[in-house]
C-alpha cells in the first residue's frame, strides 16, 4: 500500500516533530506525521525546564542556540495557545540554583543565604545561597504536546498515531518510501527525522537513550495554598519544578542502561530522599506519580539538526537534556530548511560532524611500523588486483567470484573487530588484498569499545562493506539492523549496497546461529530487497533451503566464531559446496592459513576471516598470508588434486635406467 500526497513527512510525534509540522503547516506546506507511541516520548517524561544558564550550558553554538529558544518561547506559547484555546503552563518564573557551598568568585546573580530565604523560605540549613536566574522558568510538557497535537491537527496535518517507521528506503540519495510495519509505505517530498532517542534505528546516528527517572508530589489539601514553591529550584543533586496547579515535579536520575524500563526503588529513593533534603517541608506532601524517559542523547550532548545523508532528509533529533527548551527554535530552523533555506546557525548542528574521513588509505605497502612486525621487503604489496590477476594469469578458465551480480577479485574476506588499533587494521586488510570487509552494524552503532569511529576508519570508495547483524539473537533485531546497516552503508557513500551478513545468534557461549530464525529473516529481508548472506550451521538441507529462499550466498561456519579450531565439519561443507548453486563461503573458526587453503581447497568459493588475523601478533603478516593461501586453494582447487593412494609411486621414470 502507498500512501502518498504530502510535501512533508515527519517521522516522530513528539516536541519535536509536532513542532516542525506545525510550523511547515503554518507555512502552506502539506504535512504527514508518524507517530509511534506517544507515551514512550521523552516530551511526556521531562521536567519542562527552560533553564539554558541554570543548566550549566558552556558559551558556545549550543548556549546560543538554547538563549534564542528562550527568547522565541513567549510569542511562539501565545500563538500556540491562541490556536488552540488550550494552556500550556508556561511560566518565566525564574529558576534558583542553591549551593551548599559559596562560590569562589563573585557572581551578579548569587544570592546569600539570607535574600534566598526571602525568595525561598524552608531550604536546607545546608544551603549557603543560590544562583538566581530571572529570566529562566519552565513549561507544563505534557499540556504542552497536548496542545501541539490539538493545532497540528485542526491545521490539517495528517496524524497517524501508533504507526512506526521501519525503514527508510533510499534510492540515488533520497528518501523514496518510508516504510511501517502495517500501514504500508509513505512518501513524500521531504522527509524530517524527530524520533528522539530511536533515532538510531532508523540511520546510524550516534544518538542513544540516557534514561531519567521522575516523580511527583502533590501540595497537601488545606495547606491554605494552591502552591507554596512559586521558583523551580535546581539543586546540585535534583530538581524541584512547582506547577501552579499545586503538583510538583522533581527530577531527575541519569542513568546509561540502554532502553531499560521501569522506575526503581533506589531511582526513587535517590529523588524524594534529594528533594526532602533540599527542602524538608516537602516530607509531608503527597507522593503521585512515578515515570521515567529516555534523552536522546548524542556523544558531544549537541541536537543533530538540518540537511541529513539524503536530498530529501532533515534531521531533528538528540536534543538531550534541552529538548522542551530547543523546541520553538528547532521548528523554526529545521522548518527553514525543509523549505530550502536552511539557516547558517544549523552548520555547528550537522550530523557531519560525527562522520570524519579517513586520513590513511586503505592500501598501502605491506611494510610494517610496529615493532613486533616482520617487515616484508620482498614481498609485493597484496592488492585485490595483484591477487585476481596472479589467479586469473594462472587460471585463465576460472572466473571471479560473483555475489549479487557484483564480482570480486579477491575470494576473502575480512572482519574489522578485535583488532588493536585501527593502523594495524587497515594495513592488514590492506595486506591480505581482500576487497569485502564486514562491518557490525550494532556495535559501530551503540560506539561498542573497539568499533568508535570504526565505520570511518576505512576507505569505502575502494572496499565493499558487508554489514553484519552481529549481536542479534531474534530475526526480528536482525532485520531491524540489516536495514540500519544499507542506511550505514549508504551514509558512507555505497549507494547501492543491499548486502547483509545475516547472523541470528541467540546463544553467547558458541555464537552458533539460530537456524529457524535466520530463515524467516533471510525470506523477510529477501522480500525487501538485500542480497542476504546468511551466516548458518554447516547444515545441508538448511544452505538448500536458504537458497530456495533467495539468499545471495550461503555461509557455514568451519568452527566457532574465533575458536580458531579450523574446519572441523569438512563432510558437511563438502555436501554444501557440491549442491549449491549460490557462492559458499566458509566462515569462521578458520585458524591459520593451511586451513583457509584447506577450505578453498575443498571448493568453497570464498572464505570470512577474521580472528585469526586481527588476533594474530603480526596481523599485518598474517592478512598476506591469509590473502596468499586463500588464493593457493583456489588454485589448487581449480588445478585438481592428484588422488591419495596407499603405496609409493616413484618420481623418476623406471625405464631407460642405466643398468651396471
Ligand atoms: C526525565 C527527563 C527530563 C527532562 N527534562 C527536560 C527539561 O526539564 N527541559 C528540557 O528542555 N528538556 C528536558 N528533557 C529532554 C526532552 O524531553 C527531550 O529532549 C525532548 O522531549 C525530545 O523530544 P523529541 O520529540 O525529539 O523526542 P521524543 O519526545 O522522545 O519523541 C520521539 C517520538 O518519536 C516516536 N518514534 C520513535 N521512533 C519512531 C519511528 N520509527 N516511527 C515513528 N515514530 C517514532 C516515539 O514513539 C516518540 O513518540 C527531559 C527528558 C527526560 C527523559
Ligand atoms: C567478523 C565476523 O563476521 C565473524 O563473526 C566471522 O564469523 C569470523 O569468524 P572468525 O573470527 O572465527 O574468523
Amino acid at each position: 500500500m502507498a500512501n502518498q500526497g504530502s510535501d512533508v513527512l515527519v517521522v516522530g510525534g513528539g516536541v519535536i516533530g509536532l513542532a516542525i509540522a506545525l510550523e511547515l503547516r503554518q507555512q502552506g506546506a502539506s504535512v504527514t506525521v508518524l507517530s509511534r507511541d506517544f507515551q514512550q516520548a521523552a516530551s511526556h517524561a521531562a521536567a519542562g525546564m527552560l533553564a539554558p544558564q541554570a543548566e550549566g550550558l558552556p558559551p558556545g553554538p549550543m548556549l546560543d542556540l538554547a538563549l534564542a529558544s528562550l527568547a522565541l518561547y513567549p510569542s511562539w506559547v501565545n500563538k500556540l495557545e491562541a490556536l488552540t484555546g488550550q494552556s500550556v503552563g508556561y511560566w518565566p518564573c525564574g529558576i534558583l540554583a542553591p549551593r551548599r557551598t559559596v562560590p569562589a568568585s563573585s557572581s551578579q546573580n548569587w544570592l546569600d543565604a539570607a535574600t534566598l530565604a526571602y525568595y525561598q523560605p524552608g531550604l536546607s540549613h545546608n544551603v549557603q545561597g543560590a544562583f538566581w536566574h530571572p529570566d529562566e522558568g519552565q513549561v507544563d510538557n505534557r499540556l504542552l504536546v497536548q496542545a501541539l497535537r490539538s493545532a497540528v491537527i485542526d491545521l490539517g496535518v495528517t496524524l497517524h498515531e501508533g504507526t512506526g517507521a521501519i525503514a527508510l528506503r533510499q534510492y540515488q540519495g533520497r528518501v523514496e518510501q518510508v516504510c511501517t510495519a502495517h500501514a504500508g509505505d509513505f512518501s513524500a517530498d521531504q522527509v524530517v527525522l524527530a524520533t528522539g532517542a530511536w533515532a538510531h534505528e532508523l540511520l546510524p546516528l550516534p544518538v542513544f537513550p540516557r534514561k531519567g527517572e521522575m516523580a511527583s508530589l502533590r501540595v497537601p489539601l488545606g495547606y491554605g495554598t494552591p502552591q507554596p514553591l512559586q521558583r523551580v529550584l535546581f539543586g546540585e543533586d535534583i530538581y524541584i519544578v512547582p506547577r501552579r496547579d499545586g503538583r510538583i515535579v522533581l527530577g531527575a536520575t541519569s542513568q546509561d542502561v540502554g532502553f531499560a524500563p521501569h522506575n526503581t526503588a533506589g531511582g526513587v529513593h535517590q529523588l524524594v530522599g534529594n528533594a526532602i533534603a533540599l527542602l524538608p517541608l516537602l516530607a509531608d506532601f503527597t507522593l503521585e506519580e512515578t515515570w521515567w524517559g529516555y534523552r536522546p542523547a548524542t556523544p558531544d550532548e549537541w541536537p543533530i539538526l538540518g540537511p541529513g545523508p539524503a536530498a530529501n532528509l532533515t534531521l531533528a533529533t538528540g536534543h538531550y537534556r534541552n529538548g522542551i527548551l530547543l523546541t520553538p527554535i528547532t521548528a523554526q530552523l529545521v522548518a527553514q530548511a525543509v523549505l530550502g533555506q536552511p539557516d547558517p546557525r544549523l552548520a555547528a548542528f550537522s550530523w557531519q560532524r560525527f562522520h570524519t574521513a579517513s586520513p590513511t588509505p586503505p592500501h598501502l605497502p605491506v611494510v610494517s611500523p610496529t615493532p613486533q612486525a616482520m617487515t616484508f621487503t620482498n614481498a609485493a604489496p597484496a592488492t585485490p588486483a595483484t591477487l585476481g590477476a596472479m589467479s586469473l594469469e594462472n587460471d585463465p578458465t576460472d572466473t571471479p567470484l560473483t555475489i549479487a551480480g557484483r564480482t570480486f577479485s579477491s575470494r576473502l574476506m575480512t572482519g574489522t573487530g578485535k583488532y588493536d588499533d585501527f593502523g594495524v587494521m587497515r594495513q592488514s586488510i590492506a595486506a591480505s588484498g581482500c576487497e569485502i570487509v564486514t562491518v557490525a552494524v550494532r556495535r559501530v552503532q551503540t560506539n561498542a569499545p573497539g568499533h568508535q569511529g570504526l565505520a570511518e576508519a576505512l576507505d569505502w570508495s575502494k572496499i565493499w562493506m558487508l554489514p553484519n547483524t552481529a549481536g542479534c539473537k531474534t530475526a526480528e533485531e536482525a532485520i531491524r539492523v540489516a536495514r540500519l546497516g544499507r542506511e550505514m552503508a549508504k551514509l558512507l557513500g555505497q549507494e547501492d549496497n543491499n548486502f547483509v551478513k545475516l547472523e541470528v545468534i541467540p546463544d553467547a557461549k558458541y555464537l552458533l546461529p539460530d537456524p529457524i530464525g535466520t530463515l524467516e529473516a533471510a525470506e523477510q529481508l529477501v522480500k525487501e530487497g538485500f542480497a542476504v548472506l546468511p551466516y548458518i550451521n554447516a547444515d545441508p538441507l538448511l544452505a538448500k533451503r536458504l537458497e530456495e529462499v533467495g539468499c545471495a550466498t550461503v555461509m557455514p561456519l568451519g568452527s566457532p566464531i574465533g575458536s580458531g579450531q579450523g574446519i572441523r565439519n569438512a563432510a558437511n561443507i563438502q555436501i554444501i559446496i557440491e549442491t549449491a548453486k549460490v557462492p559458499v563461503v566458509v566462515d569462521a573458526g578458520i585458524g591459520t592459513p593451511s586451513e583457509a587453503a584447506e577450505a578453498m581447497e575443498m571448493g568453497a568459493d570464498a572464505l570470512l576471516i577474521n580472528t585469526a588475523i586481527a588476533k594474530a601478533a603480526n596481523p599485518i603478516a598474517m592478512g598476506l598470508a591469509m590473502g596468499l593461501a586463500t588464493l593457493a586453494g583456489r588454485l589448487a582447487y581449480r588445478a585438481g588434486r592428484i588422488p591419495v593412494q596407499g603405496v609409493a609411486s616413484a618420481s623418476s621414470p623406471l625405464t631407460g635406467r642405466v643398468t651396471e
